[in-house]
């Protein structure tokens, strides 16, 4: 028998957390000494790797000095760089690097490579000219793009060529990678006296004034900018540069390769806040690290409709996506747009006084709420929010979250579905410094937002098993790299939270002031009384007795009373600040159906209501089992509909396939258990069909919030009949984890209530949005357009006959009788639920 283990709750005294929260009323810099900034520097070690390192200003003393617009002062100038070892590792060095300077404005993109070629000219060995004329780029099949005025170094060496098409970097972990990578190769004598010229020229010539933040430069791809003369003009040039360092056919071939990269964006964006105001760099790679399972995995990959599970191989994959055009331009105005900001800010900034106390910020108090003041944030946010993340403005209580966030105070979100949570964390995260830690439950989920985040151009990173070991290998060098960790945002799944290494990681991070705060999403997972509970959560609860001065950002959309103040309890959440929005979701229309016993007749109604009001559009059809999923999947595919089936038996790499295509749309209907679902963001979703009950109010809440995201009108229909009730009931109870056969009758309990409860929703005959937001506490009044209860006045009937209230009331009251005989068979039983997604920790 499987031995169970119970969290203990941690309590951690609140004296020890009298310093969690960092009440900096006062923004100002410190002396220069105590800063701890990092500097960016990119170069390739003798393996010919690219390598981006951060280092610390004691680091760099051969640095040139600058004058901070915010204080005057002398600093040393920063590196702004690609990170190349992330380019690298998803294959994109190989294709060659073209320049494209955001200082010197927009579209000039023909001076983008002139000017970093101008910069590099400036090294002395290189004896490259200054003025702007075909020579400029004979030296492109070199070594480097150096653009040290702003320290900005982009390298590129012949050997990471568009012919070398050899192995990976990564080959000895990556078999199965489909992205070549280019064949190392030993650099020369000459090219190792040049490259060491280069970077000793590099450090010791700059002299530049001017400003701290000076690093913008946006390297884009030509046919991304729009210019397709310039590749060919640098074409023409390099071809005729062959006076400076005698460069090999292949190098002259690196250099039209090197025009035709998808791109580089360095940039930095961070401010920080932690009683100092200056920039840092961030080393940015927009390249998507989209996890995808290879070509030969594909093809291997067993025909979905089968009655067997599938266990073909975890995933190995990188494949990476063209940034979207509107998010580089974007992005490059977010650049200029910081730019203009810093140079307005004054040197010292008071931030406003918040009370030490709980705060509840709601839709009707906000105007009034401390919150709701001028932060000397705020035009970054806005900026942000509209210059990178492409929105027009923060939606209702987005930007108290975010002002709670940048506070550092730990805060509790409980926005509806699809109310932009993600950006209530992700926000802060890219204009503090540092990196923000974030729990996330499903791989699915870190998935999602990881592939966004990236092609928006964050840095941000994901551990997690789906992760190939060679790619986690070097994630974690960095992350450890003494000098100063690249990413924004750090993605992990809760298991990741119980290994040694991950917590030496995070304390390393922390004793070098970078952990900026723990994000804990979906998380209604860490209580036993929330509908995904996860035990892995509830080892969250150490993380403060770690890191008692970290603050805690907690999300949710479907936190009941009781189970907010759990998660806050567990999490040893302090002084909170409480963003509360309201749960209504008006733009969905609720509606139960009754079930057929016939599971062809159900199926049937599911493809004709499809067929009839969602032809092609997107949605989900949640089953309870994955066998109901898969058959589910072949009927409407055999009547002619694009659907595929998504379940907790198919590995990662499959359900990482399988959500990837639907969010792309190659296929419009996904059949799923409930594997599925949480944080999931298609925007256009425009049905959402439970074919069996749902597991709980919450559950049901939080898979119909996938639909409708983008606001449109959308449908949400539930099949209901009493043989699912006690179906629902086995699955749901079949996880429980227990020590006692108190503790299990206690969970056992709280399980059968929920399945009472969404009874109730089903045969009930009050309005569907009034019912749903009763049970989160909210109050409101009759939808009367958009549910079936108040347009169709007879709608219930069906669940009205005797039979339906027997069966509900028998399955309500036998609940007792469910546990006692579990009991008798096993005091202490662990059930391992069939959807259970656990991160495999190695
Ligand atoms: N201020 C905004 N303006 C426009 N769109 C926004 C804004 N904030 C978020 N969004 C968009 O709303 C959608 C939902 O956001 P997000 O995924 O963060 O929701 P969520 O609250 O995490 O939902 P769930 O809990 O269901 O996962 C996303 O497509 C996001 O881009």
């Amino acid at each position: 028998m499987l031995n169970c283990y119970r969290f203990t709750r941690t309590i951690v005294h609140l004296n020890t957390l009298g310093s969690v929260l960092v009440n900096h009323h006062r923004i100002e810099r410190r002396p220069l000494e105590q800063q701890q900034n990092f500097y960016c520097n990119t170069s390739y070690d003798t393996d010919y790797e690219y390598k981006s390192t951060f280092k610390t200003k004691s680091v760099l003393d051969r640095d040139k000095k600058k004058t901070s617009v915010l204080t005057g002062q002398e600093r040393t100038t920063k590196s702004d760089t690609a990170n190349l070892s992330l380019l690298n590792r998803l294959g994109l060095l190989q294709k060659g690097l073209s320049g494209f300077s955001n200082e010197t404005g927009d579209n000039q993109d023909d001076g983008n490579l002139t000017n970093l070629m101008k910069k590099k000219r400036k090294k002395k060995n290189v004896q490259l000219q200054s003025t702007l004329n075909d020579d400029q780029v004979k030296d492109n099949s070199n070594i480097t793009l150096n653009t040290n005025d702003n320290n900005d170094t982009i390298e590129y060496h012949p050997s990471l060529s568009s012919k070398s098409k050899s192995k990976s970097i990564d080959k000895e972990d990556d078999n199965n990678s489909i992205v070549d990578k280019p064949k190392r190769k030993r650099k020369t004598k000459k090219e190792k006296e040049l490259e060491l010229q280069l970077l000793e020229s590099s450090s010791s010539s700059n002299k530049s004034g001017g400003i701290t933040v000076e690093n913008e430069e946006v390297v884009l791809h030509p046919s991304m900018t729009g210019d397709n003369n310039h590749s060919s003009k640098v074409k023409r040039k390099s071809r005729k540069s062959n006076k400076i360092n005698e460069q090999s056919e292949q190098d002259q071939h690196n250099v039209e390769y090197q025009t035709n990269i998808d791109g580089v964006i360095p940039h930095d964006v961070n401010w920080l806040i932690n009683n100092q105001m200056t920039m840092i760099d961030s080393p940015i790679d927009y390249t998507s690290s989209d996890i995808i399972i290879d070509q030969k995995q594909q093809q291997q990959q067993v025909k979905k409709i089968s009655t067997t599970t599938t266990t073909t191989k975890a995933p190995k994959r990188v494949v990476h996506k063209p940034m979207d055009e509107n998010a580089i331009r974007r992005f490059k105005e977010w650049i200029n747009y910081r730019q203009q900001l810093l140079e307005s800010i004054p040197t010292q900034v008071d931030l406003p006084d918040l009370e030490d106390a709980p705060l509840t910020v709601t839709p009707e108090n906000a105007k009034q709420s401390p919150l709701n003041q001028a932060f000397p944030w705020d035009r970054f946010v806005e900026g942000c929010n509209r210059l990178v993340f492409g929105n027009e403005r923060l939606r209702p209580l987005q930007s108290d979250a975010i002002n709670s966030v940048l506070y550092r105070r730990d805060t509790f979100v409980s926005l509806p579905t699809g109310g932009g949570k993600s950006l209530c964390f992700q926000l802060p995260a890219i204009i503090d410094s540092g990196v923000t830690l974030v729990i996330s439950p499903l791989l699915a989920l870190m998935f999602d937002q990881l592939s966004k985040l990236l092609q928006l151009g964050v840095p941000t990173c994901a551990l997690n098993s789906s992760v190939p070991v060679s790619e986690k290998k070097k994630i974690i060098k960095e992350l450890l790299d003494p000098a100063g960790c690249p990413y924004k945002l750090l993605y992990v799944t809760p298991e990741r939270m119980k290994t040694q290494e991950f917590i030496d990681i995070l304390e390393h991070l922390n004793n070098t002031s970078q952990l900026k705060r723990l994000v804990i999403d979906e998380a209604h997972c860490i209580s036993e009384w929330g509908h995904d509970f996860r035990k892995d959560y509830r080892k969250l609860s150490k993380f403060r007795e770690m890191f008692p001065n970290i603050p805690i950002v907690a999300l949710t959309a479907t936190a009941t009373p009781k189970v907010e103040l759990d998660i806050k309890q567990q999490l040893s959440m302090h002084n909170t600040i409480n963003i509360r929005g309201s749960f209504i979701r008006s733009n969905l229309k609720y509606e139960v159906r009754k079930k057929s016993t016939e599971p062809e007749f159900c199926f049937n109604d599911i493809y004709h209501f499809v067929n009839r009001n969602h032809k092609n559009s997107s949605g989900i059809v949640y089953c309870s089992t994955i066998a109901e999923c898969e058959s589910l999947c072949e009927y409407l595919t055999d009547r002619g509909l694009s659907v595929d089936f998504y379940h907790a038996s198919l590995n990662a790499a499959q359900r990482v396939d399988t959500q990837e295509r639907w969010i792309t749309g190659k296929f419009k209907i996904v059949c799923t258990t409930i594997a599925f679902g949480m944080g999931i963001d298609k925007p256009d979703t425009r049905f959402v069909i439970h074919h069996s009950i749902p597991s709980s109010i919450e559950s049901y809440y939080q898979q119909t919030g996938r639909a409708g995201r983008d606001g449109k009108l959308s449908d949400c229909i539930l099949y209901y009949n009493k043989n699912d009730i006690r179906k629902m009931l086995k699955i749901s109870t079949m996880g429980i984890v227990a020590q006692s056969h108190e503790e299990y009758q206690k969970i056992m309990e709280s399980k059968t209530e929920n399945i009472d409860t969404v009874t109730s929703y089903c045969v009930g005959s009050e309005c569907r949005r009034v019912s749903l937001m009763e049970y989160f506490g909210e109050e409101t009044k009759p939808c009367k357009t958009m549910c079936d209860n108040c347009t169709y006045t007879k709608a219930n009937h069906y669940f009205e006959d005797d039979d339906n209230i027997r069966e509900h009331e028998r399955v309500y009251t036998s609940r007792f009788n469910y546990g006692a005989t579990k009991k008798s068979k096993s005091k202490s039983r662990r059930y391992i639920s069939m959807d259970d997604e656990e991160d495999e920790v190695d």
